[in-house]
Parts: C-alpha cells; sequence; structure tokens
C-alpha cells in the first residue's frame, strides 16, 4: 500500500489529486483536485452530471479512477476497496435511502456498530456473557448517537413508518455509529422542504463541531451549502471551476455562468 508522510497538524485531512475517470466516451471526472481540511464542512456542488457522484463514488472506494489519487490518513484510497476505505473511518450516507424498512430505528443504528464487534455471531447467537457485555456497550453508543441526532424517542420505532426526513436522520446516526474520522454525506436534503432541510443543515454543523471531524457533502441545494460549507469547490462537465469560501464561489462568474447556461438553480 502507497504510503506519504503526514506530518503537518495543518495538513489537509483528505487530498483529492487530479482524479480523472471516464465512461465509454464520457469524461466524468476530469483531473479534480481539492483539498478537505479538518473539522471543515466540504461542499461539492455543480450542475447535474457535473461529476458530483461520481467524486463521491471515487472517495468511498466504488469507483477506481483512470487517473489520480486520493489521500487520507496517509494511504490512497483508490487502491482499495469500499469495505477497506470504511475500515479506515470513512463513513458515508446515500442519495436513495438505505435503511432496513421492517427493522427498528436501535437496530439498523446497530448496523454500523458491527464492525467494532468482536464477540462474533457465534458468540451472540449463544449468548455468551463476553458477547452479552459488548452488546449491551454498542447498543447503548448506538442509542446515545440516535438521541444526539435528535431521535431519542424513536429508537423503537419501525424505520419503514418514519418520515422522509426521520430516515434521513437515522442514515445519517447509522454512519456515526461507525465512530467516523471522515464523513461522506450524499444529498442529505434531497426532496426535504424548507424546514426539513433546515433541521439537517443544522445537524451536520453540529456533527462537525461535536465529533470535529471532516464532512464532504454532495448537494444539489445551493441556500443549504452556502449556509454551512467552510469550503465549496464546484464541478461542471467533470472539470472543477471553482474552489474556495462560500461567498467567493457564489459571485464567481464561471458558476453563475454553469448555473444560468443549465438553468439549474
Ligand atoms: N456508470 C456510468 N456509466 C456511464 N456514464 C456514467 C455513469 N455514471 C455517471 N455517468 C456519466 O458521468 C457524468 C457525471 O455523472 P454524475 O452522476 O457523477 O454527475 P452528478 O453531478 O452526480 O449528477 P446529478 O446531480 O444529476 O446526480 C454524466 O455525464 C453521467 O451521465
Amino acid at each position: 500500500m502507497s504510503q506519504v508522510p503526514v506530518s503537518a497538524t495543518d495538513a489537509p485531512a483528505l487530498t483529492v489529486d487530479g482524479v480523472t475517470v471516464r465512461f465509454a466516451g464520457v469524461t466524468a471526472l476530469d483531473c479534480v483536485s481539492f483539498a478537505v481540511a479538518p473539522m471543515a464542512v466540504h461542499a461539492v456542488i455543480g450542475p447535474n452530471g457535473a461529476g458530483k457522484s461520481t467524486l463521491f463514488n471515487v472517495v468511498s472506494g466504488a469507483y477506481q479512477p483512470e487517473n489520480g489519487t486520493v489521500w487520507f490518513r496517509g494511504t490512497d484510497l483508490t487502491k482499495l476497496q469500499p469495505h477497506d476505505v470504511a475500515g479506515l473511518g470513512v463513513a458515508r450516507t446515500f442519495q436513495n435511502i438505505a435503511l432496513l424498512a421492517s427493522e427498528t430505528v436501535e437496530e439498523n443504528l446497530m448496523l454500523g456498530r458491527h464492525h467494532l464487534t468482536r464477540a462474533g455471531i457465534i458468540g451472540s447467537a449463544l449468548g455468551l456473557p463476553a458477547a452479552r457485555r459488548e452488546d449491551r456497550h454498542h447498543r447503548a453508543r448506538a442509542r446515545e448517537i440516535g438521541a444526539f441526532v435528535g431521535l431519542g424517542d424513536k429508537l423503537g420505532a419501525t424505520a419503514g413508518a418514519l418520515s422522509y426526513g426521520d430516515q434521513k436522520r437515522v442514515e445519517i446516526a447509522r454512519a456515526l455509529c461507525v465512530e467516523p474520522d471522515l464523513l461522506l454525506l450524499d444529498e442529505p436534503v434531497a426532496g426535504m422542504n424548507a424546514h426539513e432541510t433546515s433541521v439537517i443543515a443544522q445537524l451536520v454543523r453540529d456533527i462537525r463541531d461535536a465529533l470535529l471531524i471532516p464532512i464532504l457533502l454532495v448537494e444539489h441545494d445551493m441556500g443549504m451549502v452556502m449556509a454551512i460549507a467552510d469550503r465549496v469547490t464546484v464541478l461542471d462537465f467533470g472539470r472543477r471551476i471553482a474552489d474556495g469560501v462560500p461567498d467567493d464561489v457564489q459571485s464567481d462568474p464561471d458558476v453563475q455562468r454553469a448555473y444560468l447556461g443549465t438553468g439549474e438553480e
């Protein structure tokens, strides 16, 4: 596995360097580079087809780029499979809700703890004391995280019966149950009304402030991004056309052209 030195304390938490992805004639990402600072909420925005999902899939290990690297904690994530990326402390949510609809919120959160358990399936199935102790510990932590995201009174509810906004919160809580060092949020407010959007926006900020981890956010909702992001990278047709603080990005002529040109937002 390739290694780079991680020495400076202000070194980026994540470095995307020259990433190119092509699909049968379409250049989805064209030599894209940017860095995510520690503890930053870093948004990636862009019109439809700009390459945002592709970028997310590269960072989470689902796609391997044709060129480029993604450095996290001294490791090039592009050389890893998704479960190894997750094992390094990278947790993600999905654009489409992916919960066990017939299970309770608590059981869905427990799925996020799975990789942290040691007792194994046989120990748990036999109800061995060590397995029971471990289960209690992880359940307590899952409940704590459920309460943190505002679902403390819904831990026993069936996930599929919750409102859309609450289901999104379960997804985010499940990602937090992994105890991540980097959180990837894929369009967390897609399909939400203004109230639900502001609740999730506040939650994203709370997560960063409480856990002090960087959050990479792919999002369409420009208002939400401008309100909560510390830094914004803008993609258009697979190219990085802007990268900076929200105010600068918003007034960037290339960004305005990209959005107006597609009639978006
Ligand atoms: N698996 C694939 N096979 C072929 N082309 C793909 C594939 N995935 C994405 N593309 C193409 O790559 C480009 C970037 O797509 P991507 O989904 O990453 O954009 P996006 O910014 O996430 O778009 P949206 O906002 O609509 O979700 C598009 O032209 C898309 O059609």
